[in-house]
């Protein structure tokens, strides 16, 4: 029986082209929707008992399912395409992801066209396995500060990499920890006593024939993470090298070269391309942002629509939790924000491989552009989600929090992408660099473009002001961007006429990176705007489809100005009236957004084996779930428990003077 069924009724928009504006197009949703079916069908993909497994258990369950995945994508015959579908579907982190996530693409970003031609056969089919080493114990943030050292040897015309403190030991890069044979290593370069800087240097770890460490190898798993299951089936791993000698020809070098006399060549590419890999995985990040987002947001709905609290009138049912203005102010923003991470997830793809083919003709012109916007998105979307994750939990209720919710693994899983790619203010402090080398460049005749095109238009945006005069205003785009380009171009100014009062410009940086931080997040909030009005410009068929995203963006950016009030208003671009009309116009869309909500979260198209929630079960089913799931926890295996007579009956028997009292 659907419980939900009469919620599925009221939807008001087609829920199959909407499936397949949520895929990004017809064949993505066909491979998505295949896929997700075979995984959810095979029982070796089984995920229910994750959360109760021991680590040395959880983390053999996941080379099973590592090798058992890798064993279907070649049976199957499987694309690129399917095979990255399946791993999403399988839903567990594993070395493969850092293998064909950041180890793959390292060695093609990086390595010359020799270096692919030896290295990638071998990591395509597997018969080498790698990682990303490059953070340390004492440093991740600052890449400049690592210690681990690659020293030429022009004697034998090798590097001799070495680990010279304990702080310099490799510390979390994921997959190396049990399993990798080869990372790439980040070291600082030494030729002849002379230091240039880090660079990636492919080094075996572990033999190909018994899978021990090398000579002179110190690597193992840095311990247990955050939560039950989740990040514990990655073996995030230590590494020390004792002088580990590695031929000349393994520096990945198509940024820089080191000759066989020992003479360090920079090529035309920019250093900066040495960062390239995190460049690739922040663009991945934002794109799968959405993904966990409206996982969540899945899960919160559907329960929000079962669940019932007060509000019974002369005995009939009480009140679906969903039907509380608050519940949906604090659920609908974040339905709309997994639909405007979507789109922006889709537009910096696009961003990353339009600088991808420009790096390849030598335009470099939009790289820092490129690395502001994943950076800054980055930042932005894994905050916002691991935030929204946590409040779908609590608008679960109590029931939130038992793991067959599936809301705290999901939680526990991505929270640390806040961290991982880069520390999220770390990140927007590079956005704020971008912001501000941009404002000091305006009187310079070079035009902005890009994302910041808009502060072109300065002189405008600094004087012109809000012209709502009715709630409906808030409806129109142009309106709509005018007043988030306003709100970032004033904050970005106001930094940096305070950073001129500054004689020392680092030190005026650092004294106010907190106002920064907030200009940094105003820009990336007009990006994610922007983009989703954008995305509404497109011909987007389907009966009420276009509707629907429409008011779901009109949330998005009504909310954002709801919450972030003070900054528009101490921009003087708004009123206090402009505000409240704001907000009105943000109540009615919550009210038009409701009989569709459950449909909106049908349209990601999630299997009940991808949800891994009872609460967000497609059917509504939740208490007989709830109940049975309860009397299969192996706690309740036994009716008297393990240790009651060793610890609790001795209690209740004892006899103490004080049993008077
Ligand atoms: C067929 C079968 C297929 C099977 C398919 C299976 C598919 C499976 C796929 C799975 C995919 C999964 C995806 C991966 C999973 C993700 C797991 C994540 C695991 C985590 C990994 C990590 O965390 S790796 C480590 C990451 N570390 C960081 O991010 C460190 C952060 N710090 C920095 O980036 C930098 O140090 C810095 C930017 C903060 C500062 O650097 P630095 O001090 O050196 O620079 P400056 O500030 O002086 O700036 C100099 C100059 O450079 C510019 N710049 C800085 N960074 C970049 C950059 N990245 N790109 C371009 N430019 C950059 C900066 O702006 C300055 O510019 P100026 O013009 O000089 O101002
Ligand atoms: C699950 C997980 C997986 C990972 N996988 C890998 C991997 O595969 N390979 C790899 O190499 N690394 C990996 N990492 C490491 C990760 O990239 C780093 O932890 C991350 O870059 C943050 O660096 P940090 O730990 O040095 O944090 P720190 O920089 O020490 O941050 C600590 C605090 O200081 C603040 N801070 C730091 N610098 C500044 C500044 N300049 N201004 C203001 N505030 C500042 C931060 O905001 C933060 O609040 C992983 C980490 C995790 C958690």
């Amino acid at each position: 029986m659907d419980y939900l069924a009469d919620e599925r009724k009221k939807a008001e928009f087609d829920v199959d082209e909407m499936k397949i504006v949520w895929a990004g197009s017809r064949h993505a949703f066909e491979v998505s929707d295949r896929i997700s079916k075979l995984v959810a069908n095979d029982p070796g993909f089984r995920k229910d008992t994750r959360t109760m497994l021991a680590r040395k258990e959880l983390f053999k369950n996941t080379l099973r399912k590592a090798a058992y995945a890798w064993k279907r994508i070649h049976d199957l015959h499987l694309s690129e395409e399917e095979a990255s579908r399946l791993r999403f579907y399988v839903d567990e982190p594993a070395y493969t992801d850092l293998h064909w996530g950041m180890f793959v693409p390292a060695i093609k970003g990086q390595g010359t066209d020799e270096q692919q031609k030896k290295w990638l056969p071998l990591a395509y089919k597997m018969q080498i396995i790698g990682c990303y080493a490059q953070t340390e114990l004492g440093h991740g943030s600052n890449v400049q500060g690592l210690e681990t050292t690659a020293t030429f040897d022009p004697q034998t015309d090798e590097f001799v990499i070495h680990s010279p403190t304990l702080t310099s030991s490799k510390w979390w890069p994921g997959g190396l920890g049990k399993v990798s044979t080869h990372g790439v290593v980040y070291a600082r370069l030494i030729i002849n006593g002379e230091e240039h800087g880090i660079h990636g240097f492919i080094v075996q770890l572990r033999s190909l024939e018994d899978h021990l460490p090398l000579p002179g190898v110190t690597v193992g798993d840095i311990g247990m993470k955050f939560g039950n299951g989740a990040y514990n089936t990655m073996d995030n791993g230590v590494l020390r090298f004792d002088h580990v000698r590695i031929p000349r020809n393994q520096m990945l070098m198509r940024v820089s070269q080191v000759t066989r006399d020992g003479k360090y060549k920079q090529s035309d590419v920019p250093r900066q391309l040495v960062y390239g890999t995190m460049v690739y995985v922040r663009q991945t990040i934002v794109a799968d942002a959405s993904c966990a987002l409206s996982r969540a947001v899945t899960i919160a709905t559907r329960y929000s629509a079962v669940r019932r609290q007060f509000g019974s009138q002369n005995g009939g049912p009480e009140t679906q939790v969903i039907d509380y203005k608050t519940q949906q102010n604090r659920l609908f923003p974040l339905l709309a924000s997994a639909y405007a991470f979507k789109f922006v997830g889709e537009w910096l793809t696009w961003l990353y491989n339009d600088v991808t083919q420009r790096l390849q003709a030598s335009d470099f012109s939009t790289l820092p552009e490129a690395h502001a916007c994943t950076a800054g998105l980055k930042s932005l979307t894994t905050t916002a989600t691991a935030d929204g994750i946590e409040e779908c939990r609590k608008l679960c209720g109590g029931h939130g929090y038992l793991c067959s919710s599936g809301l705290p693994e999901l939680f526990a899983v991505y929270v640390p992408a806040c961290t991982y790619e880069g520390d999220n203010t770390v990140l927007l402090l590079q956005v704020a660099r971008f912001l501000m080398k941009t404002v000091s460049q305006l009187g310079s005749g070079k035009k902005p473009l890009g994302t910041i095109s808009y502060m072109g238009k300065i002189e405008h945006l600094m004087q012109s002001r809000c012209t709502v005069q009715k709630a409906e205003d808030w409806l129109k785009p142009s309106q709509v961007l005018e007043a988030f380009e306003a709100r970032a171009v004033k904050m970005a100014v106001s930094c940096a006429k305070n950073l001129s009062k500054f004689t020392n410009p680092e030190e005026g940086f650092a004294e106010l990176s907190a106002d920064l931080v907030e200009a940094a997040v105003a820009h990336c909030q007009l990006i994610v705007v922007s983009k989703f009005i954008d995305k509404l410009q497109q011909d987007i068929p389907g009966k009420g489809v276009k509707q629907q995203l429409e008011a779901l963006c009109g949330i998005y950016y009504l909310y954002l100005l709801h919450k972030h009030q003070g900054d528009f208003l101490a921009t003087s671009y708004l009123t206090p009236k402009q505000a409240a009309l704001a907000n009105d116009q943000l109540r009615a869309l919550y009210t038009k957004v409701r009989p569709n909500a459950v449909a909106l979260v049908d349209s990601f198209n999630y299997t009940d084996h991808f949800l891994g929630s009872i609460l967000g079960c497609y059917d509504g089913n939740v208490y007989p779930k709830l109940y049975d799931a309860a009397w299969k926890d192996p706690l309740n295996d036994s009716v008297v428990p393990e240790g009651y007579h060793e610890y609790v009956r001795p209690l209740l028997k004892q006899q103490l003077h004080t049993a008077k009292l």
